[in-house]
């Protein structure tokens, strides 16, 4: 019997998005076995610095993919938000599932809209991408850096040090959480981060046996938004520590339609464009391309600078 060793990071999220995936690819493959090996990684230990200082891309996928080289996993499970732009050397996404919802979610005290909230309210988020268009949204605000998995999250807003927190819509739904949602921000607010509510299904470009198997997991409109999502990404050189956004969505006959967003830190620059076509990789650089013909490009160096001293 077939077994294969699958890669997970530990927090409750990962370990609910391998199940889900593992309980697919058992209704693919009865006669399979599957086992998990749950891996550290820098991102889930390093917790009391914000993200943007910890510096890195792939902070969360890194040990994950130093185990598929060593053949100690042969697929992993990631959020795909956190897997960088481009891939190392040797390894492949074999497969995108369907994606679901792809916003941001405001959690706040008294089930509050965004609109609602009070002048200088606390709103805790690490993401300098949400905190910049929330700043550009309603100037008064007041970011807080928030950081841990969604439980810890969840937690310290309910011991009352924020009005409120921003979250993905995405892994409150995988882990059940969604009853406790208040507003779910309408991506003119909060363009979401590339791949948000996206999984990816990590494996060795080699293993044509793996390869195959994940193949019918793979979800046809989804891998083409996201793939458009992250050659805009890539050609900003993006990681998770910078204010980009984006999101595509497929039309009628594959017609990719997708927005890009860089912002300053503060909110006070925010640069978009919409575009649309039907080659993914092409229409990612078209739309960064606006962007730094707009100035993007200095608000960007600008970023990186910061994240530098
Ligand atoms: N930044 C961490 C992270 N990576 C993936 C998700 C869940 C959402 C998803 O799968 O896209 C989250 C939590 C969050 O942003 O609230």
């Amino acid at each position: 019997m077939k077994k294969w060793n699958v890669g997970t990071r530990r927090s409750r999220l990962a370990l609910i998005q391998t199940n889900w995936v593992v309980d697919r690819l058992k209704e693919i493959a009865p006669e399979a076995d599957f086992a998990l090996h749950e891996i550290v990684t820098k991102g889930d230990r390093i917790l009391d610095v914000t993200l943007s200082k910890v510096g890195g891309k792939g902070l969360f996928v890194k040990e994950i993919e130093q185990s598929l080289y060593d053949k100690e996993t042969d697929f992993a499970v990631h959020s795909l938000k956190d897997m960088p732009a481009e891939l190392p050397e040797g390894l492949v996404i074999g497969a995108i599932p369907k994606r679901v919802d792809p916003r941001d979610v405001l959690l706040s005290k008294d089930g509050k809209t965004l609109d609602e909230l009070p002048e200088g309210a606390i709103v805790g988020t690490s993401s300098l991408r949400r905190a910049a268009q929330l700043m550009a949204y309603r100037p008064d605000i007041q970011i807080e850096s928030l950081r841990g998995n969604i439980d810890t999250r969840m937690r310290k807003l309910a011991e009352g040090n924020f009005d409120g927190i921003i979250l993905a819509a995405a892994g409150l739904e995988r882990a059940s959480f969604d009853g406790t949602i208040s507003q779910y921000l309408p991506v003119e607010i909060s363009l979401p981060a590339v791949g948000q509510g996206a999984l990816a299904i990590e494996c060795r470009a080699d293993d044509t046996e793996t390869l195959e198997l994940l193949r019918q997991l793979d979800h046809q409109p989804t891998r083409l938004a996201v793939t458009a999502e992250r050659s805009f990404l890539h050609k900003l050189q993006g990681g998770c520590q910078v204010p980009i956004g984006a999101y595509a969505m497929i039309g009628e006959g594959d017609l990719i339609t997708m927005t890009g967003m860089v912002g300053s830190p503060d909110g006070k620059q925010m640069f978009k464009n919409t575009a649309s076509g039907t080659d993914p990789v092409a229409l990612g650089i078209q739309v960064a391309e606006a962007l730094l013909a707009q100035g993007a490009g200095e608000v960007l160096a600008q970023v990186l600078r910061e994240n530098e001293q």
